[in-house]
């Protein structure tokens, strides 16, 4: 993303956006008052890494079309849990609970074809294929999958995530932001009804972070709920409904962030105890 299409306002995407979404949102089933049935619910999610607890009874629901923020200070489990609930890592105890069946070790393939998605800390495109035909190949994987209807909608994608200009050009002569929005369209392009989403504001200016925040409220107002890990507070503050703060690999806390800085025991484990300074 260059920083002009950056600072462009997202409101100027119009009927793009709705059309690049639309698809996703039918099969959501059109934003968070259609269910109150959580999307998503993980019951005491355990991952071991040896003798290493990383995540130690994790618990959680997200609604339908809810923006909801994982955060905690580093190390805490945040993107283990991305990685647990997306088929990367096998869990070793609790339960996830998607449209109200189980799919904890669920392989990732097929966790894409259920509608459950993310985007990585540090993407990795085919750097040789270029842009639209990463986001071709992506299509492919989806729900749907491929067929005569496989680019359909993707010049709306691309137009969506200020890809359109680059859409022609090899993945790997992208900025770093750049190759951050592809792999959002990458995800995207699989029609997720569940997006998780790992710190993608890490290294955005702040026109970039504008943006992609107005992005992401876009796709959840069409029905996609996201899970978001981010340790940028502004960030967190444009985007998310809710938040869980994790501490080592455990819940700590649930609620809004204007609760979350009131809460003593938040503070401590982002700032250390007082007696600490
Ligand atoms: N594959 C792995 N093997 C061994 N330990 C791991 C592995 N993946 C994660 N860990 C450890 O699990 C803990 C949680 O890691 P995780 O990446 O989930 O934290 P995080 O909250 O996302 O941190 P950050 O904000 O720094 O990205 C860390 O101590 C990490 O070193």
């Amino acid at each position: 993303m260059s920083s002009d299409a950056a600072a462009s306002k997202p409101t100027t995407v119009g009927d793009a956006t709705s059309a690049a979404v639309a698809a996703s949102a039918a099969t959501a089933g059109g934003g968070r008052a259609a269910s109150a049935a959580p999307l998503l619910r993980v019951q005491g999610l355990a991952k071991h890494f040896g003798a290493f607890r990383a995540l130690d009874g994790v618990s959680f629901d997200v609604m339908p079309g809810e923006v909801l923020g994982l955060v905690g200070p580093n190390g805490s489990g945040k993107t283990t849990c991305i990685n647990v609930i997306t088929g990367l890592y096998r869990p070793d105890g609790g339960s996830i609970l998607y449209q109200g069946r189980p799919v904890g070790g669920m392989a990732a393939h097929r966790l894409v074809h259920q509608g459950i998605n993310r985007s990585f800390q540090i993407p990795k495109p085919f750097k040789t294929l270029t842009v639209r035909q990463n986001v071709e190949v992506a299509r492919t994987y989806g729900q749907h999958g491929g067929g005569a209807n496989a680019d359909t909608g993707i010049g709306e994608l691309l137009r969506f995530l200020d890809l359109e200009p680059h859409a022609d050009r090899y993945a790997g002569e992208l900025t770093s932001a750049q190759q951050k929005m592809l792999d959002l369209a990458r995800a995207l392009a699989t029609r997720p009804k569940l997006l998780c989403v790992d710190e993608l504001g890490a290294g955005l200016n702040p026109a970039e972070l504008d943006l992609v925040a107005g992005r992401l409220r876009e796709l959840a107002r069409s029905g996609i709920a996201l899970l978001v890990v981010e340790h940028l507070m502004d960030f967190v503050d444009q985007v998310t409904d809710r938040l869980i703060v994790l501490s080592a690999g455990k819940n700590l806390f649930e609620g809004t962030l204007s609760q979350a800085v009131q809460d003593p025991r938040v503070v401590e484990v982002f700032l250390g105890a007082p007696d600490e300074h």
